[in-house]
């Protein structure tokens, strides 16, 4: 099964490039700039890879970022990156950054835009995977710091067609970017957000009413309001998720427990992703994969879903 997962053309639509640091990377960048790490090896930071919520993978993940100093860094990570596109069929993806994660240490807007770029349309080039690009917004930062992000970027507006949000969830409802939306979208820029992955129906309420999402992250929680479920099928909206991810930050306990294919045969645009693939096991066919050992997935459903991430890609 897992070669024919692999096999299955895919659009992958929720994937956080710093989350696709591997430790190996994350070693050998930190000896190219000279950083020390707390971990002896790469065995010891994998061991940590243990996680009890959303907030500390997050402690975690950006502290992983911090090796990130250079354009080729950026440039690298995001290669190895695309390699495991091609590997797994993903023709198509629209991948985020944070660059409040970076250019709050210090490191220029461009340098990171740019080495991610490259790899992009070199993967286009000689890879053959289309792309689109979305700039994600730290929830847990005020929204002024995302305005100053979006003055930032628009001078590269044609490198990317969106904006995202994520970081912390809980305590950061939607409702507090509503401005800085609006003013992304009124540049022409898609917009989506994480809502419903620890928080509850009501932000996925508002990221769909205020800022006027396209698409949700996540959003397995709106499984628990019948009146948002009825309006995300209606309205054929878009969910991104990610079992795995799910199952390490404790969303659910165990994948026996995931709600996606009871989303999916209600029908629900349900998508899999991989969301950060170096922190919780694996990439989109092995989510595929743990669908079908944990769930049951069927071929016919599996059809479906990488049908849907095709038919939801925002370009
Ligand atoms: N799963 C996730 N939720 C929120 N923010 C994130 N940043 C990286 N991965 C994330
Ligand atoms: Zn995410």
């Amino acid at each position: 099964m897992y070669d024919w997962l692999n096999a299955l053309p895919k659009a992958e639509l929720h994937l956080h490039l710093e989350g696709s640091l591997e430790p190996e990377l994350l070693f050998a960048l930190a000896e190219r700039n000279r950083i020390a790490l707390p971990w002896n090896d790469v065995e010891a930071l994998r061991a940590a890879y243990a996680f009890n919520n959303l907030q500390e993978f997050l402690d975690l993940y950006y502290r992983g970022a911090d090796v990130l100093r250079t354009e080729q860094d950026f440039y690298d990570l995001t290669w190895a990156y695309l390699l495991k596109c091609k590997a797994q069929n993903v023709v198509h993806t629209e991948p985020f950054f944070d660059p409040q994660t970076h250019t709050d240490r210090g490191i220029p807007f461009e340098v990171v835009l740019r080495g991610i770029k490259q790899a992009l349309v070199d993967g286009e080039k000689q890879l053959g995977i289309s792309h689109g690009l979305i700039l994600a917004f730290l929830r847990h930062l005020p929204e002024e710091q995302a305005f100053q992000t979006l003055e930032q970027a628009m001078p590269f507006r044609d490198a990317f067609i969106g904006v995202g949000l994520d970081s912390s969830e809980k305590g950061f409802p939607p409702r507090l970017f509503e401005r800085v939306f609006a003013k992304a979208r009124s540049e022409g820029l898609h917009a989506v957000a994480h809502a419903g992955e620890e928080g509850p129906p009501e932000y996925i309420w508002e990221a769909l009413d205020l800022l006027k999402i396209e698409r949700i992250d996540h959003g397995v929680r709106a499984s628990e309001d019948e009146r948002l479920m009825q309006r995300i099928i209606d309205e054929q909206i878009p969910l991104t998720v990610c079992p795995l991810s799910n199952t390490k930050l404790c969303v659910f306990e165990h994948m026996g427990q995931h709600n996606i294919l009871d989303m999916l045969e209600r029908g629900v645009k349900v998508t899999v992703n991989s969301d950060d693939p170096a922190y919780f096991g694996g990439y989109v066919t092995e989510n595929f994969a743990a669908l079908h050992e944990g769930l049951g997935m069927s071929e016919d459903q599996a059809k479906r879903l990488a049908q849907n991430s095709l038919d939801a890609r925002l370009v």
